[in-house]
């Protein structure tokens, strides 16, 4: 267990700032409803319940890109999961926020514009420069305390993600304190597990792949692999697969980045791979069809899951393993012809008793798509970055801040 202050921790009644991550898909401007929402949910009812005036906290895209809207969409989808009005001030730190952070009643709840609208916010810092910033000098005057619950942004040393903690008591929200745990045990977890222990790993980035790989590979007996990275250790070994067709811009790419290091993982290690062994695609009438991989001479097409076979493959492997973590979806789970690899082996993996950890990106966002039940896994993660950060070893500056004000 880490050493954060918690919400047991915290006294009732009190002006609390929090910060959480609502970070969306962003599909035509409409933000995607998502496990955030109702995750964060239960920290923001609770502290409302304990009759705390609650100001909200979070950041959505980044400058420049089309995901990068303001956060009046998310407190209306947050007021569903919550059950009570949340309050929205299309401002940060000005004189509007002032206000209607002033206006609070104790159980009320208001959320801040994107905090990445705030010149103060981005910049990588240190906490302790963040600290001296006008965003953090201006608001915390305002609070008695300040709830981290953003797991999933705790590997960004914002403002307002390591900043306040140095102004302010600073405390973990329920998320944080969950997602922490569990995150940052999958590697020793690996290693004290006896038996059999398998990683499912999919996505779209070799990197990831290859990073968690390196890192975890005297933990983890078997990594199953799928999605792009799934090609593009086939694409090493020598098979026709891996390489971008028509305007595809995915895969080519990546490979010049990584071939040298996937060259090297299957000619050194391939007994700890299962790699694909068939590949779903979209035929000419819009339905999915599936390839042997011994049956392609040359790449036409995208692949956009793993076929049955490798379904049937590795589906007995997680069937027989004491422990299971998943980092990424093993093909395009949002359209539902391409969705079988990821569901039938987060399946599995649920109708089993072992110990499982399921994450990466929009990952969990399978559960809810496909009617998968939260309580079949010890631990479902919302988080992208972070949780890989947590995979490979890597800092959580804004968790670790929370530790050393703990201490
Ligand atoms: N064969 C494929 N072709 C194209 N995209 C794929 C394929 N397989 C998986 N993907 C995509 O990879 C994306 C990322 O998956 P996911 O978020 O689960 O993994 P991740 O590695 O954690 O990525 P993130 O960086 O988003 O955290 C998904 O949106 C999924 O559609
Ligand atoms: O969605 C996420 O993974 C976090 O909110 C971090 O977002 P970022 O990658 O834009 O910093």
């Amino acid at each position: 267990m880490a050493a954060f202050n918690t919400l047991d921790d915290l006294a009732d009644g009190q002006r609390v700032l929090v910060r959480v991550d609502l970070n969306s898909p962003v599909e035509d401007g409409v933000v995607q409803d998502n496990h955030r929402f109702d995750r964060y949910a239960e920290t923001v009812r609770e502290l409302a319940d304990r009759d705390n005036k609650v100001v909200l906290m979070a950041h959505q895209g980044r400058p420049g890109r089309d995901d990068f809207v303001s956060l009046d969409q998310h407190a209306e989808i947050l007021e569903e999961y919550v059950g009570k009005p949340i309050n929205f001030v299309e401002d940060i730190y000005g004189d509007d926020a002032i206000a209607a952070i002033e206006g609070l009643e104790a159980g009320e709840i208001l959320l801040l514009e994107n905090t990445r609208m705030a010149d103060d916010e981005l910049p990588e810092k240190a906490p302790e420069e963040h600290a001296k910033s006008d965003f953090v000098q201006t608001l915390s005057p305002y609070f008695d305390a300040f709830v981290n619950d953003a797991y999933s942004a705790a590997h960004r040393a914002h403002a307002s993600t390591v900043g306040f903690a140095l102004e302010l008591p600073a405390y973990a929200g329920r998320v944080m304190e969950a997602e922490y745990e569990y995150n940052t045990g999958v590697a020793e977890r690996a290693r004290e597990t006896e038996g059999q222990v398998t990683m499912v790993l999919g996505g779209n980035k070799s990197e990831d792949v290859i990073s968690v790989v390196n890192n975890l590979g005297d933990a983890i007996d078997t990594f199953l692999i799928g999605g792009l990275p799934g090609e593009l250790f086939l694409r090493a070994e020598g098979h026709p697969v891996g390489m971008d067709v028509g305007d595809m811009d995915l895969l080519d790419g990546q490979w010049e980045e990584t071939k040298d290091t996937l060259e090297d993982l299957v000619a050194n290690r391939r007994d700890e791979f299962e790699l694909p062994t068939d590949f779903a695609y979209e035929d000419d009438d819009g339905e999915r069809a599936e390839i042997a991989l011994e049956d392609i001479d040359e790449k036409d097409t995208g692949y956009l899951d793993i076929g049955h076979d490798t379904i049937e493959a590795y589906v007995p492997i997680i069937e027989e393993s004491e422990a299971v973590f998943v980092k990424g979806a093993v093909g395009v789970f949002e359209d539902e012809r391409f969705a079988d690899g990821t569901v039938e082996l987060i399946e599995a993996i649920g109708r089993t008793d072992c110990f499982s950890v399921v994450g990466g990106g929009d990952t969990a966002r399978t559960l809810s798509m496909y009617g998968l039940s939260e309580d079949d896994y010890d631990h479902i993660s919302i988080a992208g970055g972070a949780y890989l950060n947590a995979l490979t070893g890597q800092e959580l500056e804004a968790a670790e801040v929370l530790i050393e004000q703990a201490t």
